[in-house]
């Protein structure tokens, strides 16, 4: 499906949802901290099949027990809806709520 691109006043908006989230350089961009790198990259396992699922892949680095993740929509030129899908998987993998 065609993604259009946010405004900024949007991207804004939504982000006040997502906390641990920034919108600069026309992304949005999350930092997250595991105890220690087996946990980190099994993270990164699990948001990889949500990647092919919404078919949406992020830019991301991995440093040890550090991931950042970078969302923006190539085809749109920015960030989109479809960002913002991801972006909530991937609190869902990392942050999974308590109950
Ligand atoms: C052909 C395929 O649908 C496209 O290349 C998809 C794949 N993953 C993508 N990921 C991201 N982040 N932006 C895109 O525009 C994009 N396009």
């Amino acid at each position: 499906m065609k993604q259009i691109k946010l405004t900024e006043d949007e991207i804004e908006k939504r982000l006040l949802h997502l906390p641990d989230w920034d919108y600069f350089d026309n992304a949005i961009h999350g930092e997250f901290e595991f105890e220690n790198f087996k946990d980190c990259f099994s993270a990164m396992s699990r948001i990889a099949f949500e990647c092919e699922a919404l078919n949406h892949h992020p830019e991301w680095k991995n440093v040890y027990n550090i991931l950042t993740v970078s969302l923006t929509t190539h085809s749109a030129n920015g960030v989109t809806p479809l960002d913002f899908k991801l972006a909530e998987a991937i609190e869902n993998i990392v942050e999974p709520e308590e109950d």
